[in-house]
């Protein structure tokens, strides 16, 4: 159970802590080699919260040649499975250990509720890092099929250099996600954290080296896509960029790849996630509760917010009463306020994109909310539109807006569904078990739940279908087949030279 502490609390500790600003490389904080600095702001208030360092290239190539040194001397690469073990779960022991501060500070800067932040983000950063800590010690080599005379190993290895660009709507849960199966793989990482959401990466850096995690092995360079992002996906020295963030930038990041080392590039990116709701679901105020976590989580700062709901029709007022009871509990206010759900959006240009589609509502039918408050905060909304042509079902909003589209079928309904681009998670409400696993097995996205709304644990792989990803999985063992190459390593047992293996 995670121990909340009161408003005024994290109020005194928002002015206590020491908020980091340099880049972290080698071990040690270092301003940008320009000297360049940018604000970064705390979107609930507009408040500058600090000078955070602005990286370039320079930077890039400086961070990228320690990770590269320390890869290569095996510092990390090449020390027992059991030896990395200890130091990530020493890390994810601190991080525990300074939850408050990590979470008023992701909050700050952020915008997140403080609530999900200690609820949510620090105990599954925690949890992640523990999980493929504990999990590197357990993975074995195989040994193929072969003649006696031989045998023939498949080993893993870690890829090398990686990138790890990092999205502004779960910074540090979106960091575990990455450096988790990395570190523990033996990789070395540079890492880039959205500009909007630079701090609680650095100071998880700092505590790494605390834990005992050697210098070049994990880098954060601060700055914009532009500056940093692109120079990291062009580096000829980097092996290979694991990414989060836009499908728009997750492409680019191919481009990169092709126009640099063809290094290995895993992509996760947007969703337009369908939640489906048939008329025969059981238990409409439990539906309309997992419908309202779906839509309104994090603001609808989530790559799999179920932001379509695809409603037939016999239960479609009945269930709309419903979702807006739920979703009237969900309370705008001051981020570090604990009782409060919906913070503000992660910076005035999102505000400023989110609420335009507002005005799109325009030729649709606003259900519910559609307001805006304190130059950032917008309210839960519902909107209901007449198909899912309609730029509202069509397009990644990222924020707390509903659309609703009504069907007249099971058929219709799955169809609507994969009628989009994207192809990130899907749920599917219904008491029919064999629609039910018909209707998971149509659905083209990458993670589907059957009557609950969810992105599963750290145990299963989380990633897309269609432009919601490419090239690989975050979480559970197959995270891992993102941060290692596998080897074949055949041995001739004859005591002379015998044929050749073919
Ligand atoms: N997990 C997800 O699916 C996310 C989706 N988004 C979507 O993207 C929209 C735009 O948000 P952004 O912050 O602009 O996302 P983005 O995709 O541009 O940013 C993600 C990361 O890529 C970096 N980046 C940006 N431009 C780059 C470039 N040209 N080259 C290399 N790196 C670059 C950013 O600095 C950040 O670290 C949001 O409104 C939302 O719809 C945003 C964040 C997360
Ligand atoms: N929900 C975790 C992944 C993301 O939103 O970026």
């Amino acid at each position: 159970m995670t121990d909340l502490l009161t408003q005024g609390e994290y109020e005194a500790l928002a002015k206590s802590i020491t908020l980091p600003a340099n880049a972290f490389i080698d071990g040690k904080f270092r301003p940008a080699a320009s000297g360049k600095t940018f604000s970064t702001v705390n979107p609930a208030t507009g408040a500058p919260l600090t000078e955070v360092a602005a990286c370039g290239a320079e930077d890039v190539d400086f961070a990228v040649g320690k990770a590269r040194d320390a890869f290569e001397d095996g510092r990390w690469s090449r020390i027992h499975p059991t030896d990395r073990k200890e130091v990530l779960l020493r890390l994810a022991k601190l991080i525990e250990r300074n939850r408050h501060e990590l979470a008023v500070m992701e909050s700050l800067d952020s915008g997140k509720p403080i609530y999900d932040c200690e609820t949510v983000d620090i105990p599954e950063t925690v949890h992640t890092l523990k999980w493929h800590a504990e999990l590197i010690d357990k993975i074995y080599d195989q040994v193929a099929p072969a003649s006696d005379n031989h045998i023939a190993m498949i080993v893993r290895e870690p890829v090398g250099v990686v990138g790890l660009v990092l999205p502004w709507n779960f910074p540090l849960l979106m960091l575990a996600w990455k450096i988790g199966p990395a570190l523990a793989s033996g990789c070395s990482v540079v890492v880039k954290p959205a500009a909007e959401t630079s701090l609680t990466t650095l100071r998880v850096a700092e505590l790494a080296m605390e834990a005992g995690l050697p210098a070049g092995v994990l880098n954060v360079i601060t700055g914009s896509g532009a500056e940093v992002g692109e120079p990291l996906g062009r580096h000829a020295d980097v092996d290979m960029v694991s990414f989060t963030g836009s499908t728009a930038t997750g492409r680019r990041f191919l481009h990169y790849s092709a126009d640099s080392n063809l290094k290995e590039v895993v992509l996760e990116m947007g969703g337009k996630n369908p939640c489906i709701v048939l008329d025969d679901a059981e238990d409409l105020d439990t539906v309309a509760a997992h419908v309202v976590q779906g839509a309104f989580w994090n603001m609808g700062e989530n790559c799999s917010a179920a932001s379509r709901l695809i409603v037939q029709k016999g239960v479609r007022d009945a269930l709309l009463d419903k979702v807006q009871a739920h979703a009237r509990e969900w309370n705008v206010g001051n981020p570090l306020d604990p009782s409060v759900r919906i913070g503000a959006l992660v910076s005035k240009a999102h505000f400023d994109k989110v609420s335009s589609y507002l005005e799109t509502a325009k030729d649709a039918k606003v259900v519910m909310g559609g307001k805006t408050h304190d130059g950032t905060h917008v309210e839960p909304t519902i909107i209901s539109v007449s198909g899912n042509d309609h730029k509202l079902a069509r397009e990644e909003i990222f924020g707390p807006i509903l659309t609703v589209i009504e069907v007249d079928s099971f058929e219709a309904a799955i169809s609507v569904a994969n009628d989009t681009d994207y192809g990130l998670a899907a749920s599917i409400f219904t008491a029919n078990a064999k629609r039910a696993l018909r209707g998971a097995r149509m659905l083209r996205a990458g993670t589907v739940t059957v009557n609950s709304f969810g992105e599963g644990d750290i145990s299963t792989p989380f990633g897309g279908y269609k432009q919601s990803g490419f090239g690989g999985r975050d979480n559970s063992v197959h995270a891992h087949d993102q941060y290692t190459q596998l080897k074949t390593i055949w041995l001739d047992l004859n005591d002379t030279a015998g044929d050749a293996i073919d």
